[in-house]
């Protein structure tokens, strides 16, 4: 990418998509293309079809997407289907009529077979059923990554897909219900250390593992593979190292500064035991992550406390 290079973040008012547009600011891009939904609904074909003719993009960072915790991923089933296979299909169909010269696709970590052997490594998708109470959203990533193979098969398009792991990070979703695991704990246990509340519930057992990337550490990868990677196999993007929900529940607790206890509700589902990404590939690559969770967590909890910030809740 040429420093004036028009580059689209679709997306750039969400915790990803306001990363990736931090990074490009700070290395000196000057020419992005940022559109909010209320100006450009990316459900619209004729909309987007005509903002893509008339913008015409040299580049694409596709992080426009419904995205939500298990919760959310278990109740609004329909609309994760629907929204994301449609965005994916209006966007990456638009990019190839107006000649974009590269997109990038972000998936998720929720991609890959529920019980999938650990680490998880790019080659094992499409090997084995989904997680329940993410597979409309996971089948419409996988319809993501299929339009970025096929547009690259038969018409030579170079769109390349990357996973992400679980993120949090400047600009999170707080929102009580719908909101990751991360975001939802920084927001319990500052609620209950400022109203004085004696425990705080954790959903489900506490024994499932996940893994954790800092937003901002994903924006720089996304550069990083950007600039220099042209396949079109999956790459995912993590830390390589993860904890039990229990584990990052005492953690957050610590930082945010919260004395009373832990109770489990093991009515709230566990979703899949498991999500370590192999991150072998993006290291030979030559990309590795530097923030570390406690960092990161304290970042994001300062950035929730700011006063100055409304957050969003979607
Ligand atoms: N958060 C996570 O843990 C993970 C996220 N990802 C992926 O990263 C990407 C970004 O996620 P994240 O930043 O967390 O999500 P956010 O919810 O923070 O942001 C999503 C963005 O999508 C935009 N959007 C949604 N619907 C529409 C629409 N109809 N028209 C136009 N824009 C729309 C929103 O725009 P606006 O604000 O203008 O309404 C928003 O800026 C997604 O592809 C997601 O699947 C992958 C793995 C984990
Ligand atoms: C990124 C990824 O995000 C989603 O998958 P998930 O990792 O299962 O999502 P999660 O962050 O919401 O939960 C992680 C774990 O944490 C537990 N948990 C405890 N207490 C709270 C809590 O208060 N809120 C939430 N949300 N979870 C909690 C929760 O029960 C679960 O065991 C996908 O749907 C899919 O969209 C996707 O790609």
């Amino acid at each position: 990418m040429e420093k004036n290079s028009k580059i689209y973040i679709a997306g750039h008012r969400g915790m990803v998509g306001s990363a990736i547009t931090r990074k490009l600011q700070n290395e000196g891009f000057e020419n992005l293309i940022l559109k909010g939904s209320k100006e450009l609904d990316l459900r619209d074909q004729n909309a987007v079809l005509d903002f893509f003719k008339t913008e015409q993009p040299d580049y694409v960072f596709l992080a426009a997407a419904k995205v939500g915790g298990i919760i959310a991923n278990n109740t609004y089933r329909a609309d994760f289907l629907y929204e994301n296979l449609i965005m994916e299909c209006n966007i990456i169909h638009s990019a190839y009529l107006t000649n974009v010269k590269k997109l990038m696709f972000l998936g998720s970590s929720c991609i890959y077979p529920k019980l999938a052997p650990q680490p998880l490594r790019e080659d094992y998708l499409l090997t084995g059923p989904l997680e329940e109470t993410n597979e409309p959203y996971a089948i419409a990533k996988i319809a993501g990554i299929k339009m970025c193979e096929t547009y690259r098969d038969q018409y030579g398009c170079n769109y390349i897909s990357v996973m992400p792991t679980n993120l949090y990070g400047i600009g999170d979703n707080y929102h009580p219900t719908n909101s990751h695991v991360l975001p939802a704990l920084i927001r319990k246990f500052h609620e209950a250390k400022v109203n004085g509340e004696e425990a705080v519930t954790i959903w489900g057992t506490g024994s499932p593992k996940r893994e954790f990337l800092y937003a901002d550490d994903l924006a720089e990868a996304c550069l990083f593979l950007m600039e220099t990677y042209n396949g079109k196999e999956l790459v995912n993007v993590g830390t390589g190292e993860d904890l039990t929900i229990a584990e990052l529940a005492n953690l957050v607790k610590n930082i945010v500064g919260f004395e009373g206890e832990l109770k489990f509700d093991t009515s709230k589902p566990d979703g899949t035991p498991r999500k370590l990404m192999d991150v072998n590939k993006l290291h030979n690559l030559g990309w590795k992550h530097h923030t570390s969770l406690e960092e990161g967590v304290l970042s994001a909890y300062n950035d929730f406390t700011d006063k100055s910030k409304v957050h969003s809740e979607r």
